[in-house]
């Protein structure tokens, strides 16, 4: 009788802790709008399905939303104000009229955990701390200088990319760009941070780093009740999520602490003293700029090193390899464009054998491609995440304080209000044209603007811009027997980087250049 008992209750708790959470999600997660041409709110939208389209692919979710309430609205995403933005007027609002009140980020369990408790520069709330870890990364990580000091680099690893593409077209058949261009860009990453790769010697392939990497992005970019509703983050330990955030950040940690080590090992060795100090890797400076943090005005712990590295790999990795997937699935999708585009490489670099970063200043309409699949592919489609620091008014309506806002940079890229023809990719659009992506033109901000722009901006363009130029120049390519370029499928992830679903596998045909 008493077991009876127990499993009665049992039950009864189950049934009203899930009826609670019922009612706490469909009281919170309703949307509000106040813009000028919005009707009144409080309204509802149906919780479940938008909860779960919102955490499928948010950027389309709220373009339609958009198109239906105007380009400033507000939502009440679980128990988390926020407010959308979806027009380069609005934008242009936040980012430069308003940056200083929007230049803070929200911050979430997830992460905390990853920025090593808001220590490095992307996740981290706005204040001294942040321009002091953004400054020392401007001076000594992102500078040009310094970005052409890995020119060797990068020219490298597009070598051993094109090799590898050579040797597996000819042994294998289709080769699956999607992963070869990530283990790219991941061993450039890695041999700026740590002067080395993570590959096989003179192979493009998966090393066990990049898989980690990559699992550290699946997790930051996935849907957690957390986000939305605080009070639930309990909950993320019963799902498990929490237990893989720990491992995976574990594993990251040590494989930091081994690397800070080893570079440590070898500056005390004096072997780690470099005459020509453009060889310097990123770990290097800033274990430089810990032993001389006198300049600095705090004191550069081993946790914010560990926090800067994480950034690197975070932000670094798969924002290019995405930019070059759909580059060249667009590429496909339009013969006339891939073909005007090798005869400017062929134009250009002839019988060289190997486009080299000089010559890429010759390459326009290469630049209005890349230019344009930032347009139509946006690949942080709503940016990172802001918070409002005190409350503003923008266009006349008042922004409470801590108020999470989202820039739809994807939908207003699409505006047809100040795009042609928004959904068809056409280069040529670019060429001549003034607005480029550096932050200062609000309908094309692909790295967003103001004070919390991607600093890693250029470095990607050109990794991007080396690798696209070769790949064209070595290779003419072909859909995969069978398919025509109108069955590419087009479909996006879901996470904050927009990657292609399924990956892009094409077959590679060399061309006559001997390398
Ligand atoms: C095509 C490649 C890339 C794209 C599309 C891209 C895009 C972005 C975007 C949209 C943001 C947020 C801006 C905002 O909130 O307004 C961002 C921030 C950032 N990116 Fe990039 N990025 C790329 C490459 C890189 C690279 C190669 C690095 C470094 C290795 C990097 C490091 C960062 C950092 C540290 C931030 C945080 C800035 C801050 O909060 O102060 N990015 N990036």
């Amino acid at each position: 009788m008493d077991d009876m008992l127990d499993y009665q209750s049992i039950v009864i708790i189950i049934l009203l802790s899930s009826v609670t959470l019922l009612l706490i999600l469909a009281f919170n997660f309703k949307l509000r709008s106040r813009g000028r041409k919005l009707p009144p709110g409080p309204w509802r939208i149906p919780v479940i399905g938008n909860l779960h389209q919102l955490g499928k692919l948010p950027h389309r979710t709220l373009r339609h939303l958009a198109e239906k309430y105007g380009p400033l609205m507000h939502l009440q995403l679980g128990q988390i104000p926020a407010i959308i933005v979806s027009s380069p007027e609005v934008a242009s609002e936040i980012m430069k009229t308003h940056d200083l009140e929007f230049c803070s980020r929200p911050s979430n369990v997830v992460l905390m955990k990853f920025s090593y408790n808001g220590l490095d520069i992307s996740l981290s709330k706005y204040g001294e701390h942040w321009r002091q870890m953004r400054r020392l990364a401007t001076l000594e990580i992102f500078s040009m200088k310094r970005v052409q000091s890995f020119r060797t680099v990068r020219e490298e690893e597009v070598h051993v990319l094109i090799q590898s593409i050579r040797q597996y077209s000819c042994s294998q058949g289709p080769v699956n760009l999607s992963e070869m261009f990530l283990c790219m860009t991941n061993n450039i990453i890695c041999r700026q941070v740590f002067g080395k790769r993570f590959s096989e010697d003179g192979q493009c392939n998966r090393s066990k780093l990049h898989d980690l990497v990559m699992e550290t992005v699946e997790l930051m970019g996935g849907f957690s009740v957390g986000d939305f509703f605080p009070c639930l983050g309990c909950l993320s330990v019963i799902t498990g999520f929490q237990g893989k955030i720990e491992r995976n950040f574990k594993r990251m940690d040590e494989f930091f602490e081994g690397e800070i080590e080893e570079h440590c090992l070898s500056l005390m060795n004096d072997q780690g003293v470099h005459d020509d100090q453009e060889q310097e890797d990123f770990l290097d400076v800033l274990l430089k700029s810990q032993k001389d943090s006198a300049n600095l005005s705090f004191s550069l712990t081993r946790d914010h090193i560990k926090a800067i590295l994480m950034d690197m790999f975070l932000a670094g990795t798969d924002t290019s390899a995405a930019t070059l997937e759909w580059a060249m699935t667009e590429l496909m999708r339009c013969p006339s464009v891939m073909k005007k585009a090798q005869d400017e490489v062929q134009g250009v670099v002839k019988n060289k054998g190997k486009v080299e970063e000089c010559d890429l200043q010759q390459l326009q309409y290469l630049k209005c491609i890349i230019n344009e699949t930032l347009r139509l592919h946006c690949i942080v489609p709503l940016l990172l995440p802001r918070e409002s620091m005190k409350g503003c008014k923008v266009f006349g309506y008042d922004i409470a304080k801590n108020v999470r806002v989202l820039i739809n940079a994807w939908a207003i890229a699409r505006d047809p209000k100040f795009w042609e023809n928004p959904e068809t990719f056409m280069p040529e659009r670019f060429e001549g044209n003034v607005i480029n992506y550096r932050g200062q033109h609000f309908e094309f901000i692909p790295f967003g603007a103001g004070r919390r722009i991607c600093p890693g901006m250029q470095m990607g363009v050109f990794a991007v811009e080396i690798a696209l130029a070769n790949i064209l120049y070595h290779f003419n390519w072909e859909l995969p027997f069978g398919i025509c370029c109108k069955d590419i499928d087009m479909t996006e992830t879901f996470g904050i980087v927009l990657h292609k679903k399924l990956p892009l596998c094409l077959q590679a045909r060399p061309t006559n250049i001997l390398v």
